[in-house]
């Protein structure tokens, strides 16, 4: 089995680390200190953490300093998501110093942008598509915003280096990854896919880690890590080639 990467994820609301429910504003449960958070995922091995910026996704404010204090606090690759969706927010995203950053809302919203950034930046530009069913979810995943393999294809040609897949209704439900859906987004892109929502075990994760040879490169994990399902040494060992 090749490994696969593990994206511990540190979603911040309201300066507060916290989990969601199928990503919806108002079901958070706090877990304290968003840095806190992240250097207990890098002292247990971590080698990525993925940093959300919820308020920016929602359009309910703003998390930036705090997320740039942790991310220049960690020795860790960070890849950060929420609210990255002009040329100002992308540049303040980038000067954290994490190493790539995640476009959702944008790819559906301002695809020549997208474009535009995705040819300035490469591979430090990856694009999240969070859907349901087949239908992409933007603004904080409230809104629908066009069909998952139409955006893929446009995005495929456009150079994109790599996708965050989400289905969006396992998303911090503990139900267990979309194998499905990653399988069909590997069969329709060369690029490699990260697998993100509803891991609740090491089965889960050995599940993914089966799809390394078809395109899945790595998996980020919330809820099961807060909830103590498993210790992320625990996971990290599962996935290990
Ligand atoms: O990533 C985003 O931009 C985002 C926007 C709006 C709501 C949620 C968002 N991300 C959530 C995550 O990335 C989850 O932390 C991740 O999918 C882990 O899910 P789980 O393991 O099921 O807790």
């Amino acid at each position: 089995m090749m490994s696969l990467e593990l994206l511990p994820a540190v979603d911040v609301r309201d300066g507060q680390a916290v989990r969601l429910v199928k990503g919806a504003s108002g079901t958070e449960t706090s877990f304290g200190e968003p840095l806190a958070a992240a250097l207990a995922w890098q002292n247990a091995g971590a080698e990525w953490l993925h940093l959300v910026d919820l308020d920016a996704a929602f359009g309910t404010g703003s998390n930036y300093e705090l997320l740039r204090e942790v991310t220049g606090q960690l020795d860790v690759k960070v890849e950060l998501s929420g609210g990255i969706r002009d040329d100002e927010s992308l540049a303040r995203a980038l000067a954290t110093g994490c190493t790539r950053v995640n476009l959702g809302t944008a790819a559906l919203e301002a695809p020549e942008w997208v474009a535009k950034a995705i040819a300035e930046h490469g591979d430090k530009i990856a694009v999240g598509l969070d859907v349901v069913g087949t239908t992409l979810r933007g603004r904080g995943w409230t809104r629908d915003g066009g069909q998952l393999f139409d955006v893929l294809a446009r995005l495929n040609a456009e150079g994109c280096a790599r996708y965050v897949v989400t289905d969006v209704n396992r998303d911090g439900t503990l139900t267990g990854p979309n194998l499905q859906l990653l399988r069909d987004v590997c069969a329709a892109t060369d690029r490699p896919v990260v697998a993100s929502g509803g891991v609740s075990s090491l089965d889960d994760l050995r599940a993914i880690a089966s799809l390394v040879g078809e395109g899945v490169e790595g998996a980020i994990v919330g809820k099961a890590l807060y909830g103590q399902k498993f210790t992320l040494e625990e996971a990290l060992e599962a996935v290990s080639g």
